[in-house]
């Protein structure tokens, strides 16, 4: 099942949270929805579940606005910021009432349980849940209907280290089983390893929507190293190819902008001795700071400096 989102505009009186978006969200891989804070992530989701009009455009699940699904729980499963579970009631009862009022068998209570690893403390208050607790008790929710769509607002929020690796095989999971997983996280290095695919959106616009090699590779930082007895030729020979050389040694360059193969070819053809040819990989950090640095809008000056 494919989210479809379509010239989806939000406007809140002067503010457009959200301007003229169009995605395609595939089932079977992990979309990481990144962005600045205010950037239009919460806006997005909350439209695509329903929560929120949209001002224009649209944003369909398997081809239905969210409103018009037969059966919403069994279809989408979402985890937002805010959850609302009743601090008297247990886990159990919790999600027994949930699937008795979406036509969900029993059984499942019991399997997500067990998928979150609250089963031990399922009959306890959920009052009582620690933050973590409460974040695995959400997404014990969003599986219960068994869903083919899951979103996920900022789900490691809160997790010990075990619980974000949890919640990274537990995506890569949901996703291998050909499930659409669309999520929103701040975090660089842990989408880096859970998502397929990016959606880095700044001031309600899409900023990027590709795959994370590409982003990756797309970055400045992204460099190759070359090391060889004769810089100054090789030099000579890339500044001819209009390729940036962004630092020079004895015996060696850094080059940016283009692929490892083009400068290995062109060392050949003009008979340049390579000692190494390497590539360094910009993190997904870089890239993201460099793809959102025009459109942060709360900006705090760097420790130490003076704006
Ligand atoms: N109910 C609302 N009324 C007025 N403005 C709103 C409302 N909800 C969101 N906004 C504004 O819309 C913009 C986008 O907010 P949104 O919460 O979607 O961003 P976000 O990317 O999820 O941010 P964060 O990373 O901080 O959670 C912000 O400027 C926000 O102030």
């Amino acid at each position: 099942m494919t989210i479809t989102v379509t010239g989806l505009t939000k406007r809140y009186g002067a503010t457009t949270a959200v301007h003229d978006i169009s995605l395609r969200i595939a089932p079977g891989r992990v979309t990481g929805f990144l962005g600045p804070n205010g950037s239009g992530k919460s806006t997005t989701i909350r439209m695509i579940l329903g929560l929120d009009r949209p001002t224009a455009g649209s944003a369909l699940v398997n081809g239905k606005p969210y409103a018009e699904l037969k059966n919403p729980l069994r279809t989408v499963g979402a985890l937002l910021d805010a959850r609302a579970v009743h601090p008297g009631r247990s886990a159990r009862n919790h999600l027994r009432a949930m699937a008795r009022s979406n036509g969900i068998p029993e059984r499942r209570v019991g399997e997500v349980l067990e998928t979150v690893g609250l089963r031990d403390v399922a009959r306890k208050r959920a009052g009582g849940f620690s933050l973590g607790m409460s974040q695995r008790l959400g997404i014990a929710e969003a599986l219960l209907g068994d869903p083919e769509v899951l979103i996920f607002d900022e789900p490691v929020n809160g997790l010990d280290p075990d619980g974000v690796r949890w919640i990274r095989q537990l995506m890569r999971a949901l996703a291998a089983e050909g499930r659409t997983v669309f999520v929103s996280s701040h975090l660089m290095s842990e989408m880096q390893q859970t998502a397929d695919h990016l959606v880095v959106i700044g001031k309600g616009r899409i900023i990027r929507d590709a795959p994370i090699a590409e982003v990756i590779a797309g970055s400045s930082t992204t460099a190759i190293r070359v090391r060889t007895p004769d810089a100054e030729a090789l030099r000579h020979q890339l500044a001819a190819a209009t390729i940036a050389v962004s630092h020079t040694g004895p015996d060696e360059l850094t080059v940016t902008g283009a692929q490892i193969e083009r400068i290995g070819d062109i060392a050949y053809e003009a008979g340049v001795r390579l000692h190494e040819l390497s590539r360094r990989d910009a993190s997904l950090e870089e890239a993201y700071l460099e793809l959102t640095a025009p459109s942060v809008e709360y900006a705090a000056p760097a420790p130490g400096e003076s704006r």
